[in-house]
């Protein structure tokens, strides 16, 4: 009992700890993975502005080039090449200026006008001719305080601010920028950028935190040259995280709270006596035992009542008169009758091959006696048991009488196949004597309240008389119950009752100690037992 108990309660608070904690523990990691997702989702569409904006750049720079290429001015850097490069200009939204440039001076530009600025080599040098090259940070005399990205081929230049690519930060704090990814170098940045993030680019678009804790993103352009990249501080990743864990924690405790209230309450299920007798049927804990009855007329044993017993493995035995009521008010009785007629039928073979006249009483609650299964099963019990119907008494309690609607029809049909009909417990219920008149039966059975009377002489022992003196008048044959006395015994016999059971005689017993039980009581008697 307490082993396994306590095997069910530490089961119930291990499931209950870990039914709550899963989705507690997986709300929570759910919510990493939806801030972060959010964080991403912010991140990549700042790598793809600055790719989007890199990619409108180079459209407007090469297009102004072919434009100023294709209507090449006779006399470069006059004032009237000058105006037209400015008409270029203007009509590009993210150029500054043009100019014209020669190897590392740019001869003239929109910016500069005619005087030449040596701008130093490029940072970046395409070593075939006419292929494109760049400066990051220029600063030109006539324009001190911003720092110009230049971009030239074909002997012209395009001026452009560089932060006009990175200016796509949803908030402050955020760091926009792009590097080129032939020489792994930052052309242009906004923000507090790390040199260390381009390290772990590996060709692909790729989101990491880094060693300040900041979410960063890097994403290649279309042509693989350039990659963006995009980085959120740890507080801001933190406020999507905590955004998503406000939203799904509860959800998370909630789940976890009922399915750690669904394994409670299974396990109080488990430890509740329904699931025990199920546990128990389905374990088959189950065994018979048996009470010689003793004609009290030639003191031979001529039957036994079948009594069940239930030994749970590592528990105490649980008496009849507990589990009996609980089958049947949880609806389970009859489970218990089907395998008490299982284990009557398997005991019973060696009794009535020995003494086919001897008679087995089976207890029957009201369940039982209105099933439709009952015949069935009685009809397997003298099949597997090799018995004859005569051989079954049917004990019916007053309770299994309460309805007969329900009970008389198979009551009348079992007596016509010849099992005989004993009311058991006769006058502990109100209706007793009512059912005397509705049933046709075969015995009454004195209950023991009545046969205990005897012994002290009181009314009820009066009223125990009577319902012998009923009996008699019905025709019906008697049991008394409990007798415990000699002096009950010769009371009974005395009265007329023919046959009795009880502690005085015996005890319940095992089906091999009733079979030499009954070679005992057999050879003290002179002859034969009768059946009832
Ligand atoms: N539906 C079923 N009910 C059953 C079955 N087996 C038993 N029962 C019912 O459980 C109640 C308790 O039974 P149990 O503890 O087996 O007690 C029986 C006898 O052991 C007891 N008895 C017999 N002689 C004496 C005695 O001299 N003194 C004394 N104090 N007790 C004695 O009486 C019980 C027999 O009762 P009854 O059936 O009314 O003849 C009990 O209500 C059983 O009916 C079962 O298989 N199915």
């Amino acid at each position: 009992m307490v082993k396994r108990r306590t095997k069910i309660m530490v089961m119930a608070c291990v499931g209950a700890w870990l039914a709550f904690s899963l989705p507690v523990g997986a709300s929570i990691y759910l919510a990493w993975v939806q801030g972060h997702k959010e964080a991403n989702g912010l991140l990549a569409l700042a790598t793809r502005g600055v790719l989007n904006r890199s990619a409108v750049l180079r459209f407007q720079a090469n297009a102004a080039i072919d434009q100023l290429v294709a209507e090449d001015y006779e006399v470069p850097c006059s004032e009237a090449d000058l105006e037209r490069m400015r008409a270029v200009a203007a009509v590009s939204s993210y150029l500054q200026g043009v100019g014209r440039i020669r190897v590392n001076l740019l001869e003239c530009s929109t910016l500069g006008g005619s005087e030449a600025i040596d701008i130093g080599a490029p940072d970046r040098n395409y070593p075939l001719p006419g292929m494109p090259r760049f400066w990051d940070a220029i600063k030109l005399p006539q324009n001190p305080a911003p720092m110009f990205s230049v971009f030239s081929r074909a002997g012209y230049a395009v001026i452009y601010l560089p932060e006009l690519v990175s200016d796509v930060a949803a908030f402050p704090g955020m760091a926009v920028g792009q590097f080129s990814v032939s020489d792994q170098k930052i052309i242009q940045s906004m923000g507090e950028v790390d040199e260390d993030w381009i390290q772990q680019f590996k060709g692909v678009e790729t989101f990491f935190e880094d060693d300040q804790g900041r979410w960063v993103s890097i994403k290649p352009s279309d042509l693989g040259t350039t990659a963006a990249f995009a980085a959120m501080p740890r507080e801001q990743v933190r406020s999507y995280v905590d955004g998503a864990a406000a939203r799904m924690i509860p959800v998370g405790v909630i789940i976890g709270a009922l399915l750690a209230l669904v394994v409670l309450l299974r396990a109080r299920y488990q430890l509740s006596f329904k699931a025990r007798l199920r546990e128990a049927l389905r374990r088959k804990e189950f065994h018979m035992v048996y009470q010689p009855v003793m004609d009290l007329r030639t003191n031979r044993c001529v039957g036994a009542e079948a009594l069940i017993r239930w030994s749970p493995p590592d528990e105490p035995p649980v008496s009849p008169a507990v589990f009996i009521p609980e089958a049947e008010s949880h609806g389970l009785i009859k489970q218990v009758t089907a395998q008490v007629m299982e284990m009557v039928a398997r005991d019973s073979v060696a009794l009535l091959t020995a003494y086919p006249d001897t008679h087995i009483a089976i207890n029957f609650s009201a369940e039982d006696l209105h099933s439709p299964q009952m015949e069935g099963q009685l009809a397997t019990l003298l099949q597997h048991a090799g018995a004859q119907s005569r051989n079954i008494l049917i004990e019916a309690t007053e309770r299994g009488l309460m309805q007969p609607d329900k009970a008389k029809g198979r009551l009348v049909s079992v007596r016509a196949q010849g099992f005989k009909v004993a009311i058991d417990d006769f006058g502990t219920g109100s209706s007793s004597l009512s059912y005397l008149a509705t049933y046709d039966l075969d015995l009454l059975k004195i209950d023991k309240m009545f046969v205990d009377s005897f012994e002290q002489n009181s009314s009820t022992s009066k009223v125990a008389l009577h319902i012998i003196e009923i009996a008699r008048t019905l025709g019906l044959e008697m049991i008394a119950e409990g007798v415990e006395t000699e002096r009950q015994r010769d009371t009974l016999r005395a009265a007329g009752v023919q046959y009795a059971q009880g502690w005085l005689f015996a005890r319940p017993m095992s089906m091999g100690d009733l079979m030499g039980f009954m070679r005992a009581s057999n050879d003290v008697a002179s002859v034969a037992p009768e059946i009832i």
